[in-house]
């Protein structure tokens, strides 16, 4: 059952010195020992959601910060309920928000509401639905512990006590407990900023009209929506004709974006503005891995601060899966959190075919059945092939050396980017 790390296939690394063709693993290996985490900075606590904790955050505040009611009812001195039912006078309301402190002798209580603090004097909580509710005077029916109902200043978090460790990735729980804390700002990893650059004269912007040999440039908007998926902030999405100069426009992208992102124009046609662009030097570097689709890719670190820039394939399909390969890990280290994504196994319902050489990343259905995953084939292997793209769920790997699939052997799978694993 035991299936290889996905792009780990030996025997791929193997046959390089035959094939020409990187491991998908060893590309990746390659782009993440280039990326670094982008430098903490200071950001307020309420705009810090998604971000990496540089340092660890302390409560500035005692929690609760005054004794307050858990409870709508009366403020009384529980000895005073010794003998039920008690009548007790009442010297007034005390709202949540009261800034007053009031205070309180034996034998009288207030009418108090939950969030409101306790009056001195006061050491327990008569909850309403134990009383007659009155508003001058109260009659309480049943006795009640010192204690009841009350919050004590404190009694969650002191000043200074740790509240969320360095590392954490910043979600709405952790927010909520930093903001109450008193805590205005922190240091965190900033969340990169991605500009997105698509290559093709054949390529037209969605919603306008395709003339013969013309197509809706998707890849625009799908890499800008698996950079929203991936929690980045997408500061670019532009295209280039054939004949215009590449290169500056992505240094003028760099010169805003933490990482670019280019698709189309990397194989072996007359004309590949992308390769063309970068060839001579070696900033970028493009290589053949041993992946079906995302065959060609290009990677290096260009503009004056060394920004790293993703060389995609232009099929639709190899440009995604290139994406989810590539540049996801490298943005999750680029945002400081770890670049692994999970991976699950699901057992093959029907067989298909799969190239020799190159790890397959097949787009698959999934579903759970008899307690187990099961997947199988969305589509055709083709990188152009969307109408099964659409109707995938996943990528299942398949390792190199194979050229079957066959039904009941168990593959790595990883869900397509905001995929909900199946239920039975
Ligand atoms: N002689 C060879 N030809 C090709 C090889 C090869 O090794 N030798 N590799 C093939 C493989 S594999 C791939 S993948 C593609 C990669 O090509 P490019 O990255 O140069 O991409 P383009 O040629 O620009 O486009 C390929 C294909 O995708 C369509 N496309 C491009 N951009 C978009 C976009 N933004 N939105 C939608 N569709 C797009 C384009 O029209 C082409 O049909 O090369 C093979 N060829
Ligand atoms: O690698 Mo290409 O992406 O096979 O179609």
């Amino acid at each position: 059952m035991a299936s290889p790390a996905p792009g780990s296939s030996s025997r791929a690394s193997d046959e390089r010195g035959g094939s020409g063709l990187v491991p998908l693993e060893e590309h990746r290996a390659a782009i993440l020992r280039a990326v670094r985490p982008l430098p903490a900075r200071e950001v307020a606590a309420v705009d810090a959601l998604g971000l990496v904790l540089a340092e660890p955050v302390a409560s500035r505040l005692d929690l609760p910060s005054f004794t307050n009611s858990a409870m709508d009812g009366y403020a009384v001195v529980a000895a005073d309920l010794a003998e039920v039912p008690a009548s007790l006078p009442v010297r007034g309301d005390i709202r949540a928000g009261a800034t007053g402190e009031q205070r309180m002798a034996a034998g009288e209580c207030w009418r108090i509401m939950t969030g409101a603090p306790v009056p001195a004097g006061a050491d327990a909580i008569v909850p309403v639905e134990l009383t007659d509710g009155g508003t001058t005077q109260v009659q309480v029916r049943e006795q009640v512990e010192p204690g009841n109902a009350v919050r004590h200043q404190g009694e969650d978090l002191r000043v200074g006590d740790p509240l969320v460790p360095a590392g954490s990735l910043l979600l709405a729980h952790h927010l909520s407990a930093i903001v109450a804390a008193g805590v205005e700002t922190v240091q965190a990893v900033p969340r990169p900023r991605l500009a997105v650059l698509t290559t093709g004269d054949e390529l037209v912007p969605p919603g306008q009209p395709l003339a013969p040999g013309q197509i809706v440039d998707s890849n625009g908007p799908m890499l800008r929506a698996l950079a929203l998926c991936a929690d980045v902030e997408v500061v670019a999405v532009e295209h280039v004709r054939d004949d215009d100069d590449l290169g500056a426009v992505v240094d003028r992208l760099a010169e805003s974006a933490d990482a670019v992102v280019t698709s189309g124009g990397v194989s072996a046609g007359a004309y590949e503005p992308v390769k063309d662009a970068y060839a001579g030097g070696d900033a970028v570097r493009f290589v053949s891995v041993a992946m079906q689709p995302g065959k060609p890719q290009g990677f290096g670190l260009v503009g004056g601060r060394g920004v790293p820039l993703f060389a995609l394939p232009g099929n639709p399909v190899s440009s995604l899966v290139s994406f989810q390969e590539f540049v996801l890990p490298a943005l999750r280290k680029l945002a400081g959190r770890s670049p692994e994504l999970p991976v699950l196994h699901a057992r093959v319902v029907d067989g298909w075919r799969s190239p020799a050489g190159r790890l397959q990343l097949a787009r698959v259905r999934l579903a759970r059945r008899d307690g187990e995953l099961q997947v199988s084939a969305s589509g055709g292997a083709g990188s152009h092939i969307l109408g099964g793209l659409a109707s995938a769920q996943a990528i299942a790997y398949v390792p190199a050396e194979q050229t079957r699939v066959e039904p009941g052997e168990v593959l790595a799978v990883r869900m397509l980017p905001g995929e909900i694993v199946p239920d039975e």
